[in-house]
């Protein structure tokens, strides 16, 4: 199957490059960019032998002529224009931006601050959560791929909220992410000397991926109260840490909750549960499409500390992309994605 990239010249774009290239089944046709159609290795000198793509303008019509899938990495704001032309044709879309993950186009104006997509629009995008919607996405030609704080922390939290076993009124989530998340564009507070050996929160209280994770929660628990999520800049560059805090409304303890998500993500072969009161680091996921997760049981508090960690390039991004496109192809998921973490 042949396969197209918009946004390849961003951090996404590159990944999902990476991934594409080794992938058995898919193969890249083209790859797209809105400024000078350049061999790519131009914009991107590791890959400089490797191949000699050159970047080509977005032409829709020539794209679904050529491509059964198109992957579009590009800000958002441009996927709510650019989707309903590739709709028509038919082609397969995954879409990695905010833009057609919220079900509500007020919801995504207020938190985006850009023109929503239209309903009609909206209503056919498949929310990409590949472990909890895998029947939907295997039916979808439109994904929503999940943003990268959503997915390490509605991971994490899955199996407690649809098991109904914590105080739906309290969670909370402290999060932190490397520098690649916010993307390859250039902006002061991104400058080296403004993230090494520092360490900052951001967006307090007001990042936009708040209602993504409120939106899935309801769907799983409609009791769910308002969230507190917050974020972090780390001074590495890939790697996502959501350690999330709820409190059990049973009594329950470390072991039996391990034993809980041991079943929940049985089948799943990219989330591993930590066993014996073990914890990731971001490092132990970096380069793969694992989700980490580690747990315990404050039995002082009655709390439960939950500990997701995932690469925000690969699980949070390009690698649950191509596990979508699996999915929506009746490949195993796991095809072109069995990437050991790249460690130390
Ligand atoms: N970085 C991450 O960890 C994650 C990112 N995402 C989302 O994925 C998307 C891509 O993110 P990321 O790769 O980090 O961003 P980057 O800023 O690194 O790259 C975005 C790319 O989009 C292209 N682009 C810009 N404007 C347009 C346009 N009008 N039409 C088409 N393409 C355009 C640019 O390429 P060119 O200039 O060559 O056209 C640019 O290289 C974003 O929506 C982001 O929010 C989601 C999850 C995680
Ligand atoms: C470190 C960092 O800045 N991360 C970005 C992640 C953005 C992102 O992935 O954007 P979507 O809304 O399209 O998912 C942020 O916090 O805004």
């Amino acid at each position: 199957m042949k396969v197209s990239i918009i946004g390849t010249t961003g951090y996404g774009g590159g990944e999902l490059f990476r991934l594409l290239h080794h992938h058995p089944v898919f193969s890249i046709h083209s790859v797209h960019t809105t400024r000078d159609e350049t061999p790519l290795y131009i914009e991107f000198p590791h890959l400089y032998g490797i191949t000699d793509l050159k970047l080509e303008h977005i032409d829709v019509e020539e794209i679904a002529k050529h491509s059964d899938i198109v992957f579009i990495a590009a800000p958002s704001g441009v996927s709510s224009k650019l989707v309903p032309a590739f709709l028509d044709t038919g082609i397969q879309i995954v879409d990695l931006s905010g833009d057609l993950r919220l079900t509500d186009g007020e919801v995504y104006r207020k938190w985006y601050k850009h023109e929503p997509a239209k309903s009609s629009l909206l209503k056919k995008a498949v929310y990409g959560l590949s472990e909890w919607n895998k029947e939907k996405i295997m039916d979808a030609k439109l994904i929503a791929n999940p943003g990268c704080y959503p997915t390490a922390t509605l991971l994490g939290l899955a199996p407690v909220v649809k098991e109904g076993l914590i105080d739906p009124d309290m969670i909370i989530i402290d999060a932190k992410s490397g520098a690649s998340g916010a993307g390859r564009s250039v902006s002061k507070s991104l400058l080296f000397s403004e993230i090494n050996e520092n360490f900052r929160i951001y967006k307090v209280n007001e990042h936009q991926h708040i209602p993504e994770i409120q939106q899935q929660l309801n769907k799983w628990d409609a009791g769910v109260s308002p969230i507190t999520f917050n974020t972090h800049l780390l001074p590495i560059t890939r790697g996502i840490m959501a350690t999330i805090y709820v409190k059990l409304s049973e009594n329950m303890n470390t072991a039996r909750i391990i034993e809980l998500y041991n079943e929940q993500y049985l089948r799943n072969p990219f989330v591993r549960i930590r066993q014996n009161g073990n914890f990731p680091s971001v490092k132990e996921v970096s380069g793969s499409n694992y989700c980490d997760i580690g747990l315990h049981v404050d039995e002082r508090t009655g709390r439960l500390t939950i500990v997701s960690v995932i690469d925000n390039l690969m699980k949070g991004a390009a690698g649950q992309a191509v596990q979508n496109a699996n999915l929506m192809n009746g490949l195993d998921e796991k095809t072109g994605l069995e990437y050991i973490p790249m460690y130390p």
